[in-house]
């Protein structure tokens, strides 16, 4: 069942940056349409005063009606009238035509640059408003908005900042039926029914006319159907669908087999493999700031600064946050300046395009699983020495060699705007066990030993990283850097080390990878005698 067209990229509305451009250029056009308006706001006025003029020289004042023959011959019995009913005809209707004549020309102008400007820049089309709604809608469900309050554009913030967020405009009822139709064809059958009745009750409430009642009603009554028949027939969620636990019907939710549906069944399931079901489970209860992990785990946890025996480190000790124990994830405070994320970003702007991600065929796709943009960036491409001081950091914090080429990745920048997100996945490359799968440079260099990300900006609400097996919830702060192991010291991959970044609620996500490869250490790191031994430091 599909209320709508089938939806495709889901591009412009998750990356900041491209929202800002759109801002601007919507700015652009309001310029035009508002200097056309104004000169033809002149025009209209010189065509709106010759109509005055007859209407007040025959004493008609209002539109339409016609004055009596008496009224007219007394018009023209003056000589002084009877000129000036020549002058209009001539002089002053040929000013109307002219102003009619621009006005259709500056109309005809306007429309023509307008398409221009859309043709030589990116603008938005039906599918991106697809991408919003259904982006708008997953943020509802991730981080369960309130939806008594939502069409009106307030929710409450997850992570750092737990206000109240208020949107300059609402929704309208219509908006809402929009909304409605989405959920519906994502197969968030529950979400669907709400966006139908918050739009009934802008209409019966609100006195919202934006969409008749009637319009409204057959989606309620049909999204209620299919989603009591689905919750029957399938069970309340599977990978792309999801019910409420008990169905709409009054009569079919007291049946035996709802009765018992408990409140929150749910019990963490961690350091083991999880099913996609249970990874997403855990990756939302994560991005909501839910502690799945036992006390004896967390209660082990410090801050502790390490200078990690590097005299470098000694006057500005690492401030080290352990979020984990094992796997090993660490947060290292103020590790960059405000002016060095700055820095940074400005330089990756210009260069962003939108992230691709490894598919499984081993090319690189863009997709729905990583909506963000990202730009690389390599530290001898910089005119300064900025980046090649913050490579020479890392190496310091980590004990790893990392300014190598064949140490260390180029900085992979990446911005995320509302609801950019990245799915669960792990940072180590190299699963397939068919060593053709690899260019020899791959095998030269080795897989991603560990990850030093840094957070380049705060995020108003939402968009930690999550590690669903671990436990481990991190909120990004400008300048902080987390930073793991992916490999065991045998450089096999650590399935624990499994992560994601959660949809932004709101706000803008800047973060900096920079991934450091297994063999360029082999001067630093043994392997360990058993395939399972883990490093824990700095
Ligand atoms: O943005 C994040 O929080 C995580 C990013 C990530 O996992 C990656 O880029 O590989
Ligand atoms: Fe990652």
């Amino acid at each position: 069942q599909n209320f709508m067209g089938s939806s495709g990229r889901d591009d412009l509305f998750s990356a900041t940056s491209n929202l800002e451009e759109l801002l601007t250029r919507e700015g652009e056009i309001v310029r035009m349409v508002d200097k056309y308006l104004q000169a033809a706001q002149e025009r209209l006025d010189t065509i709106r005063s010759y109509v005055n003029d007859y209407r007040h020289l025959t004493g008609s004042g209002s539109r339409g009606s016609d004055t009596g023959v008496g009224a007219l011959s007394s018009v023209v019995a003056h000589p002084i009238d009877a000129y000036l009913l020549l002058k209009r005809l001539t002089v002053e209707w040929g000013m109307v035509e002219d102003a009619m004549t621009h006005h259709a020309n500056a109309t005809a102008g306007l429309v023509q640059r307008v398409l221009l400007f859309r043709e030589h820049s990116t603008f938005p089309d039906l599918d991106d408003l697809h991408g919003a709604a259904v982006a708008l809608v997953r943020l509802q469900d991730t981080y369960r908005l309130n939806m008594t309050t939502l069409p009106a554009g307030a929710f409450t913030g997850v992570g750092q900042h737990t206000h109240e967020f208020q949107s300059v405009k609402q929704l309208t009822a219509r908006d809402c039926l929009f909304l409605g139709k989405h959920a519906f064809n994502k197969g968030y059958y529950d979400k669907a029914i709400e966006w139908f009745e918050a739009a009934l009750d802008l209409v019966e409430g609100a006195g919202d006319r934006s969409v008749p009642r009637e319009e409204i009603e057959p989606f309620l009554t049909a999204a209620m159907n299919v989603h009591d028949d689905i919750l029957e027939k399938r069970g309340p969620r599977g990978v792309d669908w999801q019910t409420n636990p008990v169905p709409m019907d009054k009569t079919l939710a007291k049946k035996l087999r709802y009765s018992s549906v408990a409140q929150d069944t749910f019990m963490p399931k961690l350091y083991q493999h999880q099913t996609d079901q249970e990874e997403e489970e855990h990756y939302t209860r994560l991005c909501r700031g839910e502690k799945l992990r036992p006390s004896s785990i967390e209660s082990v946890l410090v801050c502790r600064y390490s200078d990690n025996g590097e005299a470098y480190l000694r006057l500005m000790p690492l401030q080290l946050e352990e979020m984990s124990l094992d796997p090993y994830i660490i947060v290292m405070h103020n590790f960059l300046t405000d002016t060095q994320t700055q820095a940074v970003i400005e330089r990756a702007k210009p260069r962003l395009t939108a992230s691709r991600h490894r598919s499984p065929d081993g090319g690189f796709v863009s997709s729905m699983v990583r909506t963000s943009k990202n730009a690389w960036l390599r530290e001898a491409d910089s005119k300064d020495d900025m980046m090649t001081k913050m490579t020479m950091k890392i190496e310091k914090a980590t004990g790893l060699e990392a300014l190598a080429p064949s140490a260390g990745e180029d900085y992979q920048v990446a911005n995320y705007g509302i609801g950019g997100l990245y799915v669960t996945h792990t940072d180590y490359l190299m699963i397939n066990p068919d060593p053709a799968a690899y260019l020899p440079w791959e095998h030269f260099i080795g897989d991603r030993y560990g990850t030093f990300m840094v957070y380049l900006s705060d995020v108003e609400a939402g968009g930690a990283t999550v590690f669903p097996r671990a436990g481990v919830t991190i909120w990004p702060r400008r300048g902080s850097a987390a930073f793991w192991w992916n490999l065991y010291r045998s450089g096999t991959g650590d399935e624990n080390t499994r992560h994601g970044a959660c949809p932004v609620l709101h706000g803008s996500k800047w973060i900096s990878n920079k991934w450091i490869h297994y063999n360029d250490q082999f001067l630093k790191h043994n392997c360990g005698l058993n395939t399972w031994d883990k490093l824990s430091y700095p």
